[in-house]
């Protein structure tokens, strides 16, 4: 039942974004997501979302499930270009997809899914981009597979498959494949890391694997997204979270702030209630609100 309707509808949605994280953080956008509306069919899965990701943060992604998490790592990405808005990376706006532009930005992302070729080995499929790419010979390729799979301690799986290893060590996997690059070339090196639930489905001792390699990371590159469920992961990687609900930022802050603010959508969120501005009846007003 929604309790709380009125002051809940899209329009305050905007208020709703507290300030809490934009008054202490003067920094340059490397993302800008402006007044985006991206659907599927004739579903609206991102309903005028406006969001900024900062240089050197890493940003938590929260939500309900189906409230357009993904979709907005992939309009980040390129990988889906929104029906109207703007994304602006480093200012630059996209105007084609991915596959048609690559952009300002090197971006590179995690699936949830770890996405791995099963017919390559993990040499194969973590040094798939330079081995692509031909610039280097194969020795050096070897070995900067290796140091990337050090990075995140699975340096012995190099000559194994991805059916060989866990849903967990897949993940670390996909993660090394995300942030490998050549030193000498620092225009190779990910200026941005987009992780769509990199812990769902993993043991907490899986988990805490995977929060500390985002964690470490971080000197490769800074500047994070993580969509997560996961408490753990939010506590343990973000610098920032932002709490989407039906396509919109409803709230935006530093992690600690989770347990303070009284933002219903956040307690709502932290608490698992069914009561409050999550529940299915106030979707139905934001729907009904919107055309
Ligand atoms: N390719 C697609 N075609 C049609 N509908 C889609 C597609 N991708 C996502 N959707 C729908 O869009 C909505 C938002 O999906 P999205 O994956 O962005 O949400 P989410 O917040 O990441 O959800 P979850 O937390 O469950 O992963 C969902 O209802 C989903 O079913």
């Amino acid at each position: 039942m929604c309790t709380q309707s009125t002051d809940q509808k899209p329009a305050s949605h905007t208020d709703n974004q507290q300030q809490e994280h934009k008054e202490s953080k003067p920094k340059p956008a490397e993302v800008e997501l402006r007044n985006v509306f991206h659907s599927y069919g004739e579903k609206r899965v991102l309903n005028d979302l406006n969001l900024s990701i900062y240089s050197g943060e890493s940003t938590a992604l929260i939500g309900t499930s189906g409230t357009g998490k993904s979709t907005t790592l992939r309009v980040i990405s390129g990988l889906e270009l929104p029906d109207s808005g703007d994304v602006l990376l480093r200012g630059w706006k996209r105007e084609k997809p991915l596959s048609q532009e690559r952009g300002k930005l090197r971006v590179s992302m995690v699936f949830q899914h770890a996405a791995l070729f099963d017919s390559m080995s993990v040499y194969e499929n973590v040094g798939f981009r330079l081995l692509q790419q031909r610039r280097l010979p194969e020795d050096r390729i070897y070995e900067l597979v290796l140091e990337f799979l050090k990075r995140v301690d699975m340096e012995d799986a190099i000559e194994k498959f991805p059916e060989q290893l866990s849903g967990g060590m897949r993940k670390r996997v996909s993660l090394a494949r995300a942030i490998i690059y050549d030193p000498d070339d620092d225009t190779s090196a990910p200026d941005l890391l987009l992780y769509d639930e990199p812990t769902a489905g993993l043991d907490p001792t899986a988990s805490t694997r995977i929060e500390n390699v985002i964690r470490n990371v971080q000197d490769v590159c800074p500047t994070s997204v993580v969509v997560t469920h996961q408490f753990s992961t939010i506590r343990r990687t973000a610098d920032r979270v932002v709490l989407m609900h039906e396509g919109q930022v409803v709230w935006d802050g530093k992690v600690e702030q989770l347990e303070t603010t009284d933002n219903p959508y956040v307690r709502q969120f932290m608490s698992g209630s069914l009561e409050g501005p999550l529940n299915s009846d106030s979707l139905r007003e934001l729907t009904e609100g919107n055309p």
